[in-house]
C-alpha cells in the first residue's frame, strides 16, 4: 500500500479510495437510492447510541473469539457480499478472501463475483459463504449452488431486499455500466450481457435486475432452494420481526438484518433500529448478522450489544481493497478488530459473552452527532 499519510482510521481508507477511483465507480460504491437519506441514517443511528463503560473490572486483553453457525470465528466480523471487486482491484475477490482470512473474518462472496468459486475457495483461510439473488434462470442458481457446495463454501445467503436494483441517482446520472473486462464469471455470459450495456441516463445494473431477477418468488419457493443443498441458508435484507420469524419457520439458519447500505428501499428503517426486536424474536433459533455503516470498532460493539452474532462490513472492505488489495482489506478489518478489542477493554469487558443491552445508553447524542 503506497500512500502519503498513515491510514489510522477506516475513514482514512475512504478518502484514499476516493482519490484513486474514477468518478462513476466511486459513485457506484458510495451512493444510495433516492436522496440517500437511508445511507446517512445508518450512520446517525449508531452515533446516537452511547456506550456505558464499567470500571475497575480487572479486564486485560479481551477475547474476540466467537462461533457462527456452530463454527469458530476469530473475530465477530465479516465482509458483506458486494458485486464486482475487480472494479476496485485487479485481483478482485481473491484479494478480498485473502485479506478477510488473515484478519480472521468471514467473507461472503457475491453472486456477481469476478473470480471463480474455486479461486476464492483456494485463497480463503477463513469461513467463506456465497450470496445469491433469485434469478429467473433457475438452472443457473442450481448450478451455482452445486458448485459452491463442491468448492467448500460454508453457507448460502439469499438476498431478499432487491427484487430490482432501486433507482440510484448517481448511477443514473453516470449511465453506469460494468466494463466489459469485469465479468461475473460464475454465471453464464448470456445472463450478464445487460450489465455491460451503457445507455445514457440509465443504470445498466437496474436494467439487468429488471431483466434477470425473479420478482415472483415468495416464501413457498424457499423449499426449492432448501431441497437443493445441505448448506446452511440465510436471508439477507430482513428488517421486521414478522419476516425474521417466517425465515425460521421456513427452515432458514440465519438472517442478515440490513437495509442494503441505504441502496435499496429509500426511507427504509435502519438495520440498527430493527436489530434488537429481531434478535429478541429469533434468539437461539437462528444466527443474526447485521450490516450498515459500521466504521469503527465501537460501532461493532454497539451492534453486538443489540443482539447481533456477527457484524458485516460493506464499503470499508472495498476502500481497503482499492488502497492495497489483500493487504488493504486485512488492514481495514484489522483496524476494526483492534478498535473493538480496545473498546471492550475500555468498557471493562473480558469477552463477548458479557456484551448485552446494559452497555448502551439510547439517546446520548443529538441527531447532528455532536456530544450532548
Ligand atoms: C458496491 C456495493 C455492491 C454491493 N453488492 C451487493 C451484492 O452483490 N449482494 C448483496 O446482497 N448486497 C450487496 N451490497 C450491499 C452490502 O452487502 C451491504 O448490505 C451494505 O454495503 C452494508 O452497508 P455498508 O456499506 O454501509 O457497510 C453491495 C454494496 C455495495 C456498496
Ligand atoms: C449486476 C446487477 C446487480 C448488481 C447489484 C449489486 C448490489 O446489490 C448493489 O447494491 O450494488
Amino acid at each position: 500500500m503506497t500512500q502519503e499519510r498513515a491510514l489510522l482510521h477506516v475513514r482514512d481508507f475512504e478518502e484514499e479510495a476516493r482519490r484513486r477511483l474514477s468518478q462513476p465507480v466511486w459513485d457506484y460504491l458510495a451512493g444510495g437510492s433516492g436522496d440517500e437519506s437511508a445511507v446517512h441514517a445508518n450512520q446517525a443511528v449508531l452515533d446516537r447510541l452511547g456506550l456505558r463503560p464499567r470500571v475497575l473490572t480487572g479486564t486485560a486483553g479481551p477475547d474476540l473469539g466467537t462461533t457462527l453457525l456452530g463454527r469458530p470465528l476469530r473475530v465477530p466480523l465479516g465482509v458483506a457480499p458486494m458485486a464486482h471487486h475487480r472494479l476496485f482491484h485487479p485481483e478482485g475477490e481473491v484479494a478480498t478472501a485473502q485479506g478477510a482470512g488473515s484478519a480472521g473474518a468471514l467473507f461472503i462472496a457475491s453472486i456477481f463475483a469476478n473470480r471463480t468459486l474455486q479461486e476464492m475457495a483456494g485463497a480463503a483461510s477463513g469461513p467463506l459463504w456465497l450470496q445469491l439473488y433469485w434469478l429467473r434462470r433457475r438452472d443457473q442458481l442450481e448450478k451455482l449452488v452445486a458448485s459452491a457446495e463442491e468448492a467448500g463454501f460454508g453457507a448460502l445467503v439469499l438476498t431478499v431486499d432487491a427484487p430490482v436494483v432501486a433507482r440510484r441517482p448517481r448511477d443514473l446520472r453516470n449511465g453506469f455500466s460494468v466494463p466489459a473486462d469485469v465479468r461475473a464469471v460464475n454465471l453464464d455470459s448470456s445472463v450478464m450481457a445487460t450489465t455491460h450495456r451503457a445507455v445514457t441516463g440509465t443504470s445498466a445494473l437496474a436494467a439487468h435486475s429488471a431483466e434477470q431477477f425473479d420478482t415472483s418468488v415468495g416464501w413457498a419457493d424457499l423449499a426449492w432452494l432448501r431441497g437443493r443443498t445441505k448448506l446452511p441458508l440465510l436471508l439477507k435484507g430482513v428488517l421486521t420481526t414478522q419476516d425474521a420469524r417466517l425465515a425460521v419457520e421456513h427452515g432458514m439458519d440465519g438472517v442478515v438484518v440490513s437495509n442494503h447500505g441505504g441502496r435499496q428501499l429509500p426511507g427504509a428503517v435502519t438495520a440498527v433500529a430493527a436489530l434488537p426486536e429481531i434478535a429478541a424474536a429469533v434468539r437461539g433459533r437462528c444466527a443474526v448478522l447485521v450490516d450498515g455503516a459500521f466504521r469503527h470498532g465501537s460501532d461493532v460493539l454497539k451492534a453486538l450489544a443489540l443482539g447481533a452474532d456477527t457484524v458485516l462490513i460493506g464499503r470499508p472492505a472495498l476502500w481497503g481493497l482499492t488502497c492495497g488489495g489483500s493487504t488493504g482489506v486485512a488492514a481495514v478489518l484489522g483496524l476494526l478488530r483492534d478498535e473493538l478489542a480496545e473498546a471492550m477493554l475500555l468498557c471493562g469487558l473480558p469477552g463477548l459473552d458479557l456484551v448485552d443491552r446494559t452497555l448502551l445508553h439510547p439517546h446520548d447524542r443529538p441527531p447532528d452527532g455532536r456530544p450532548a
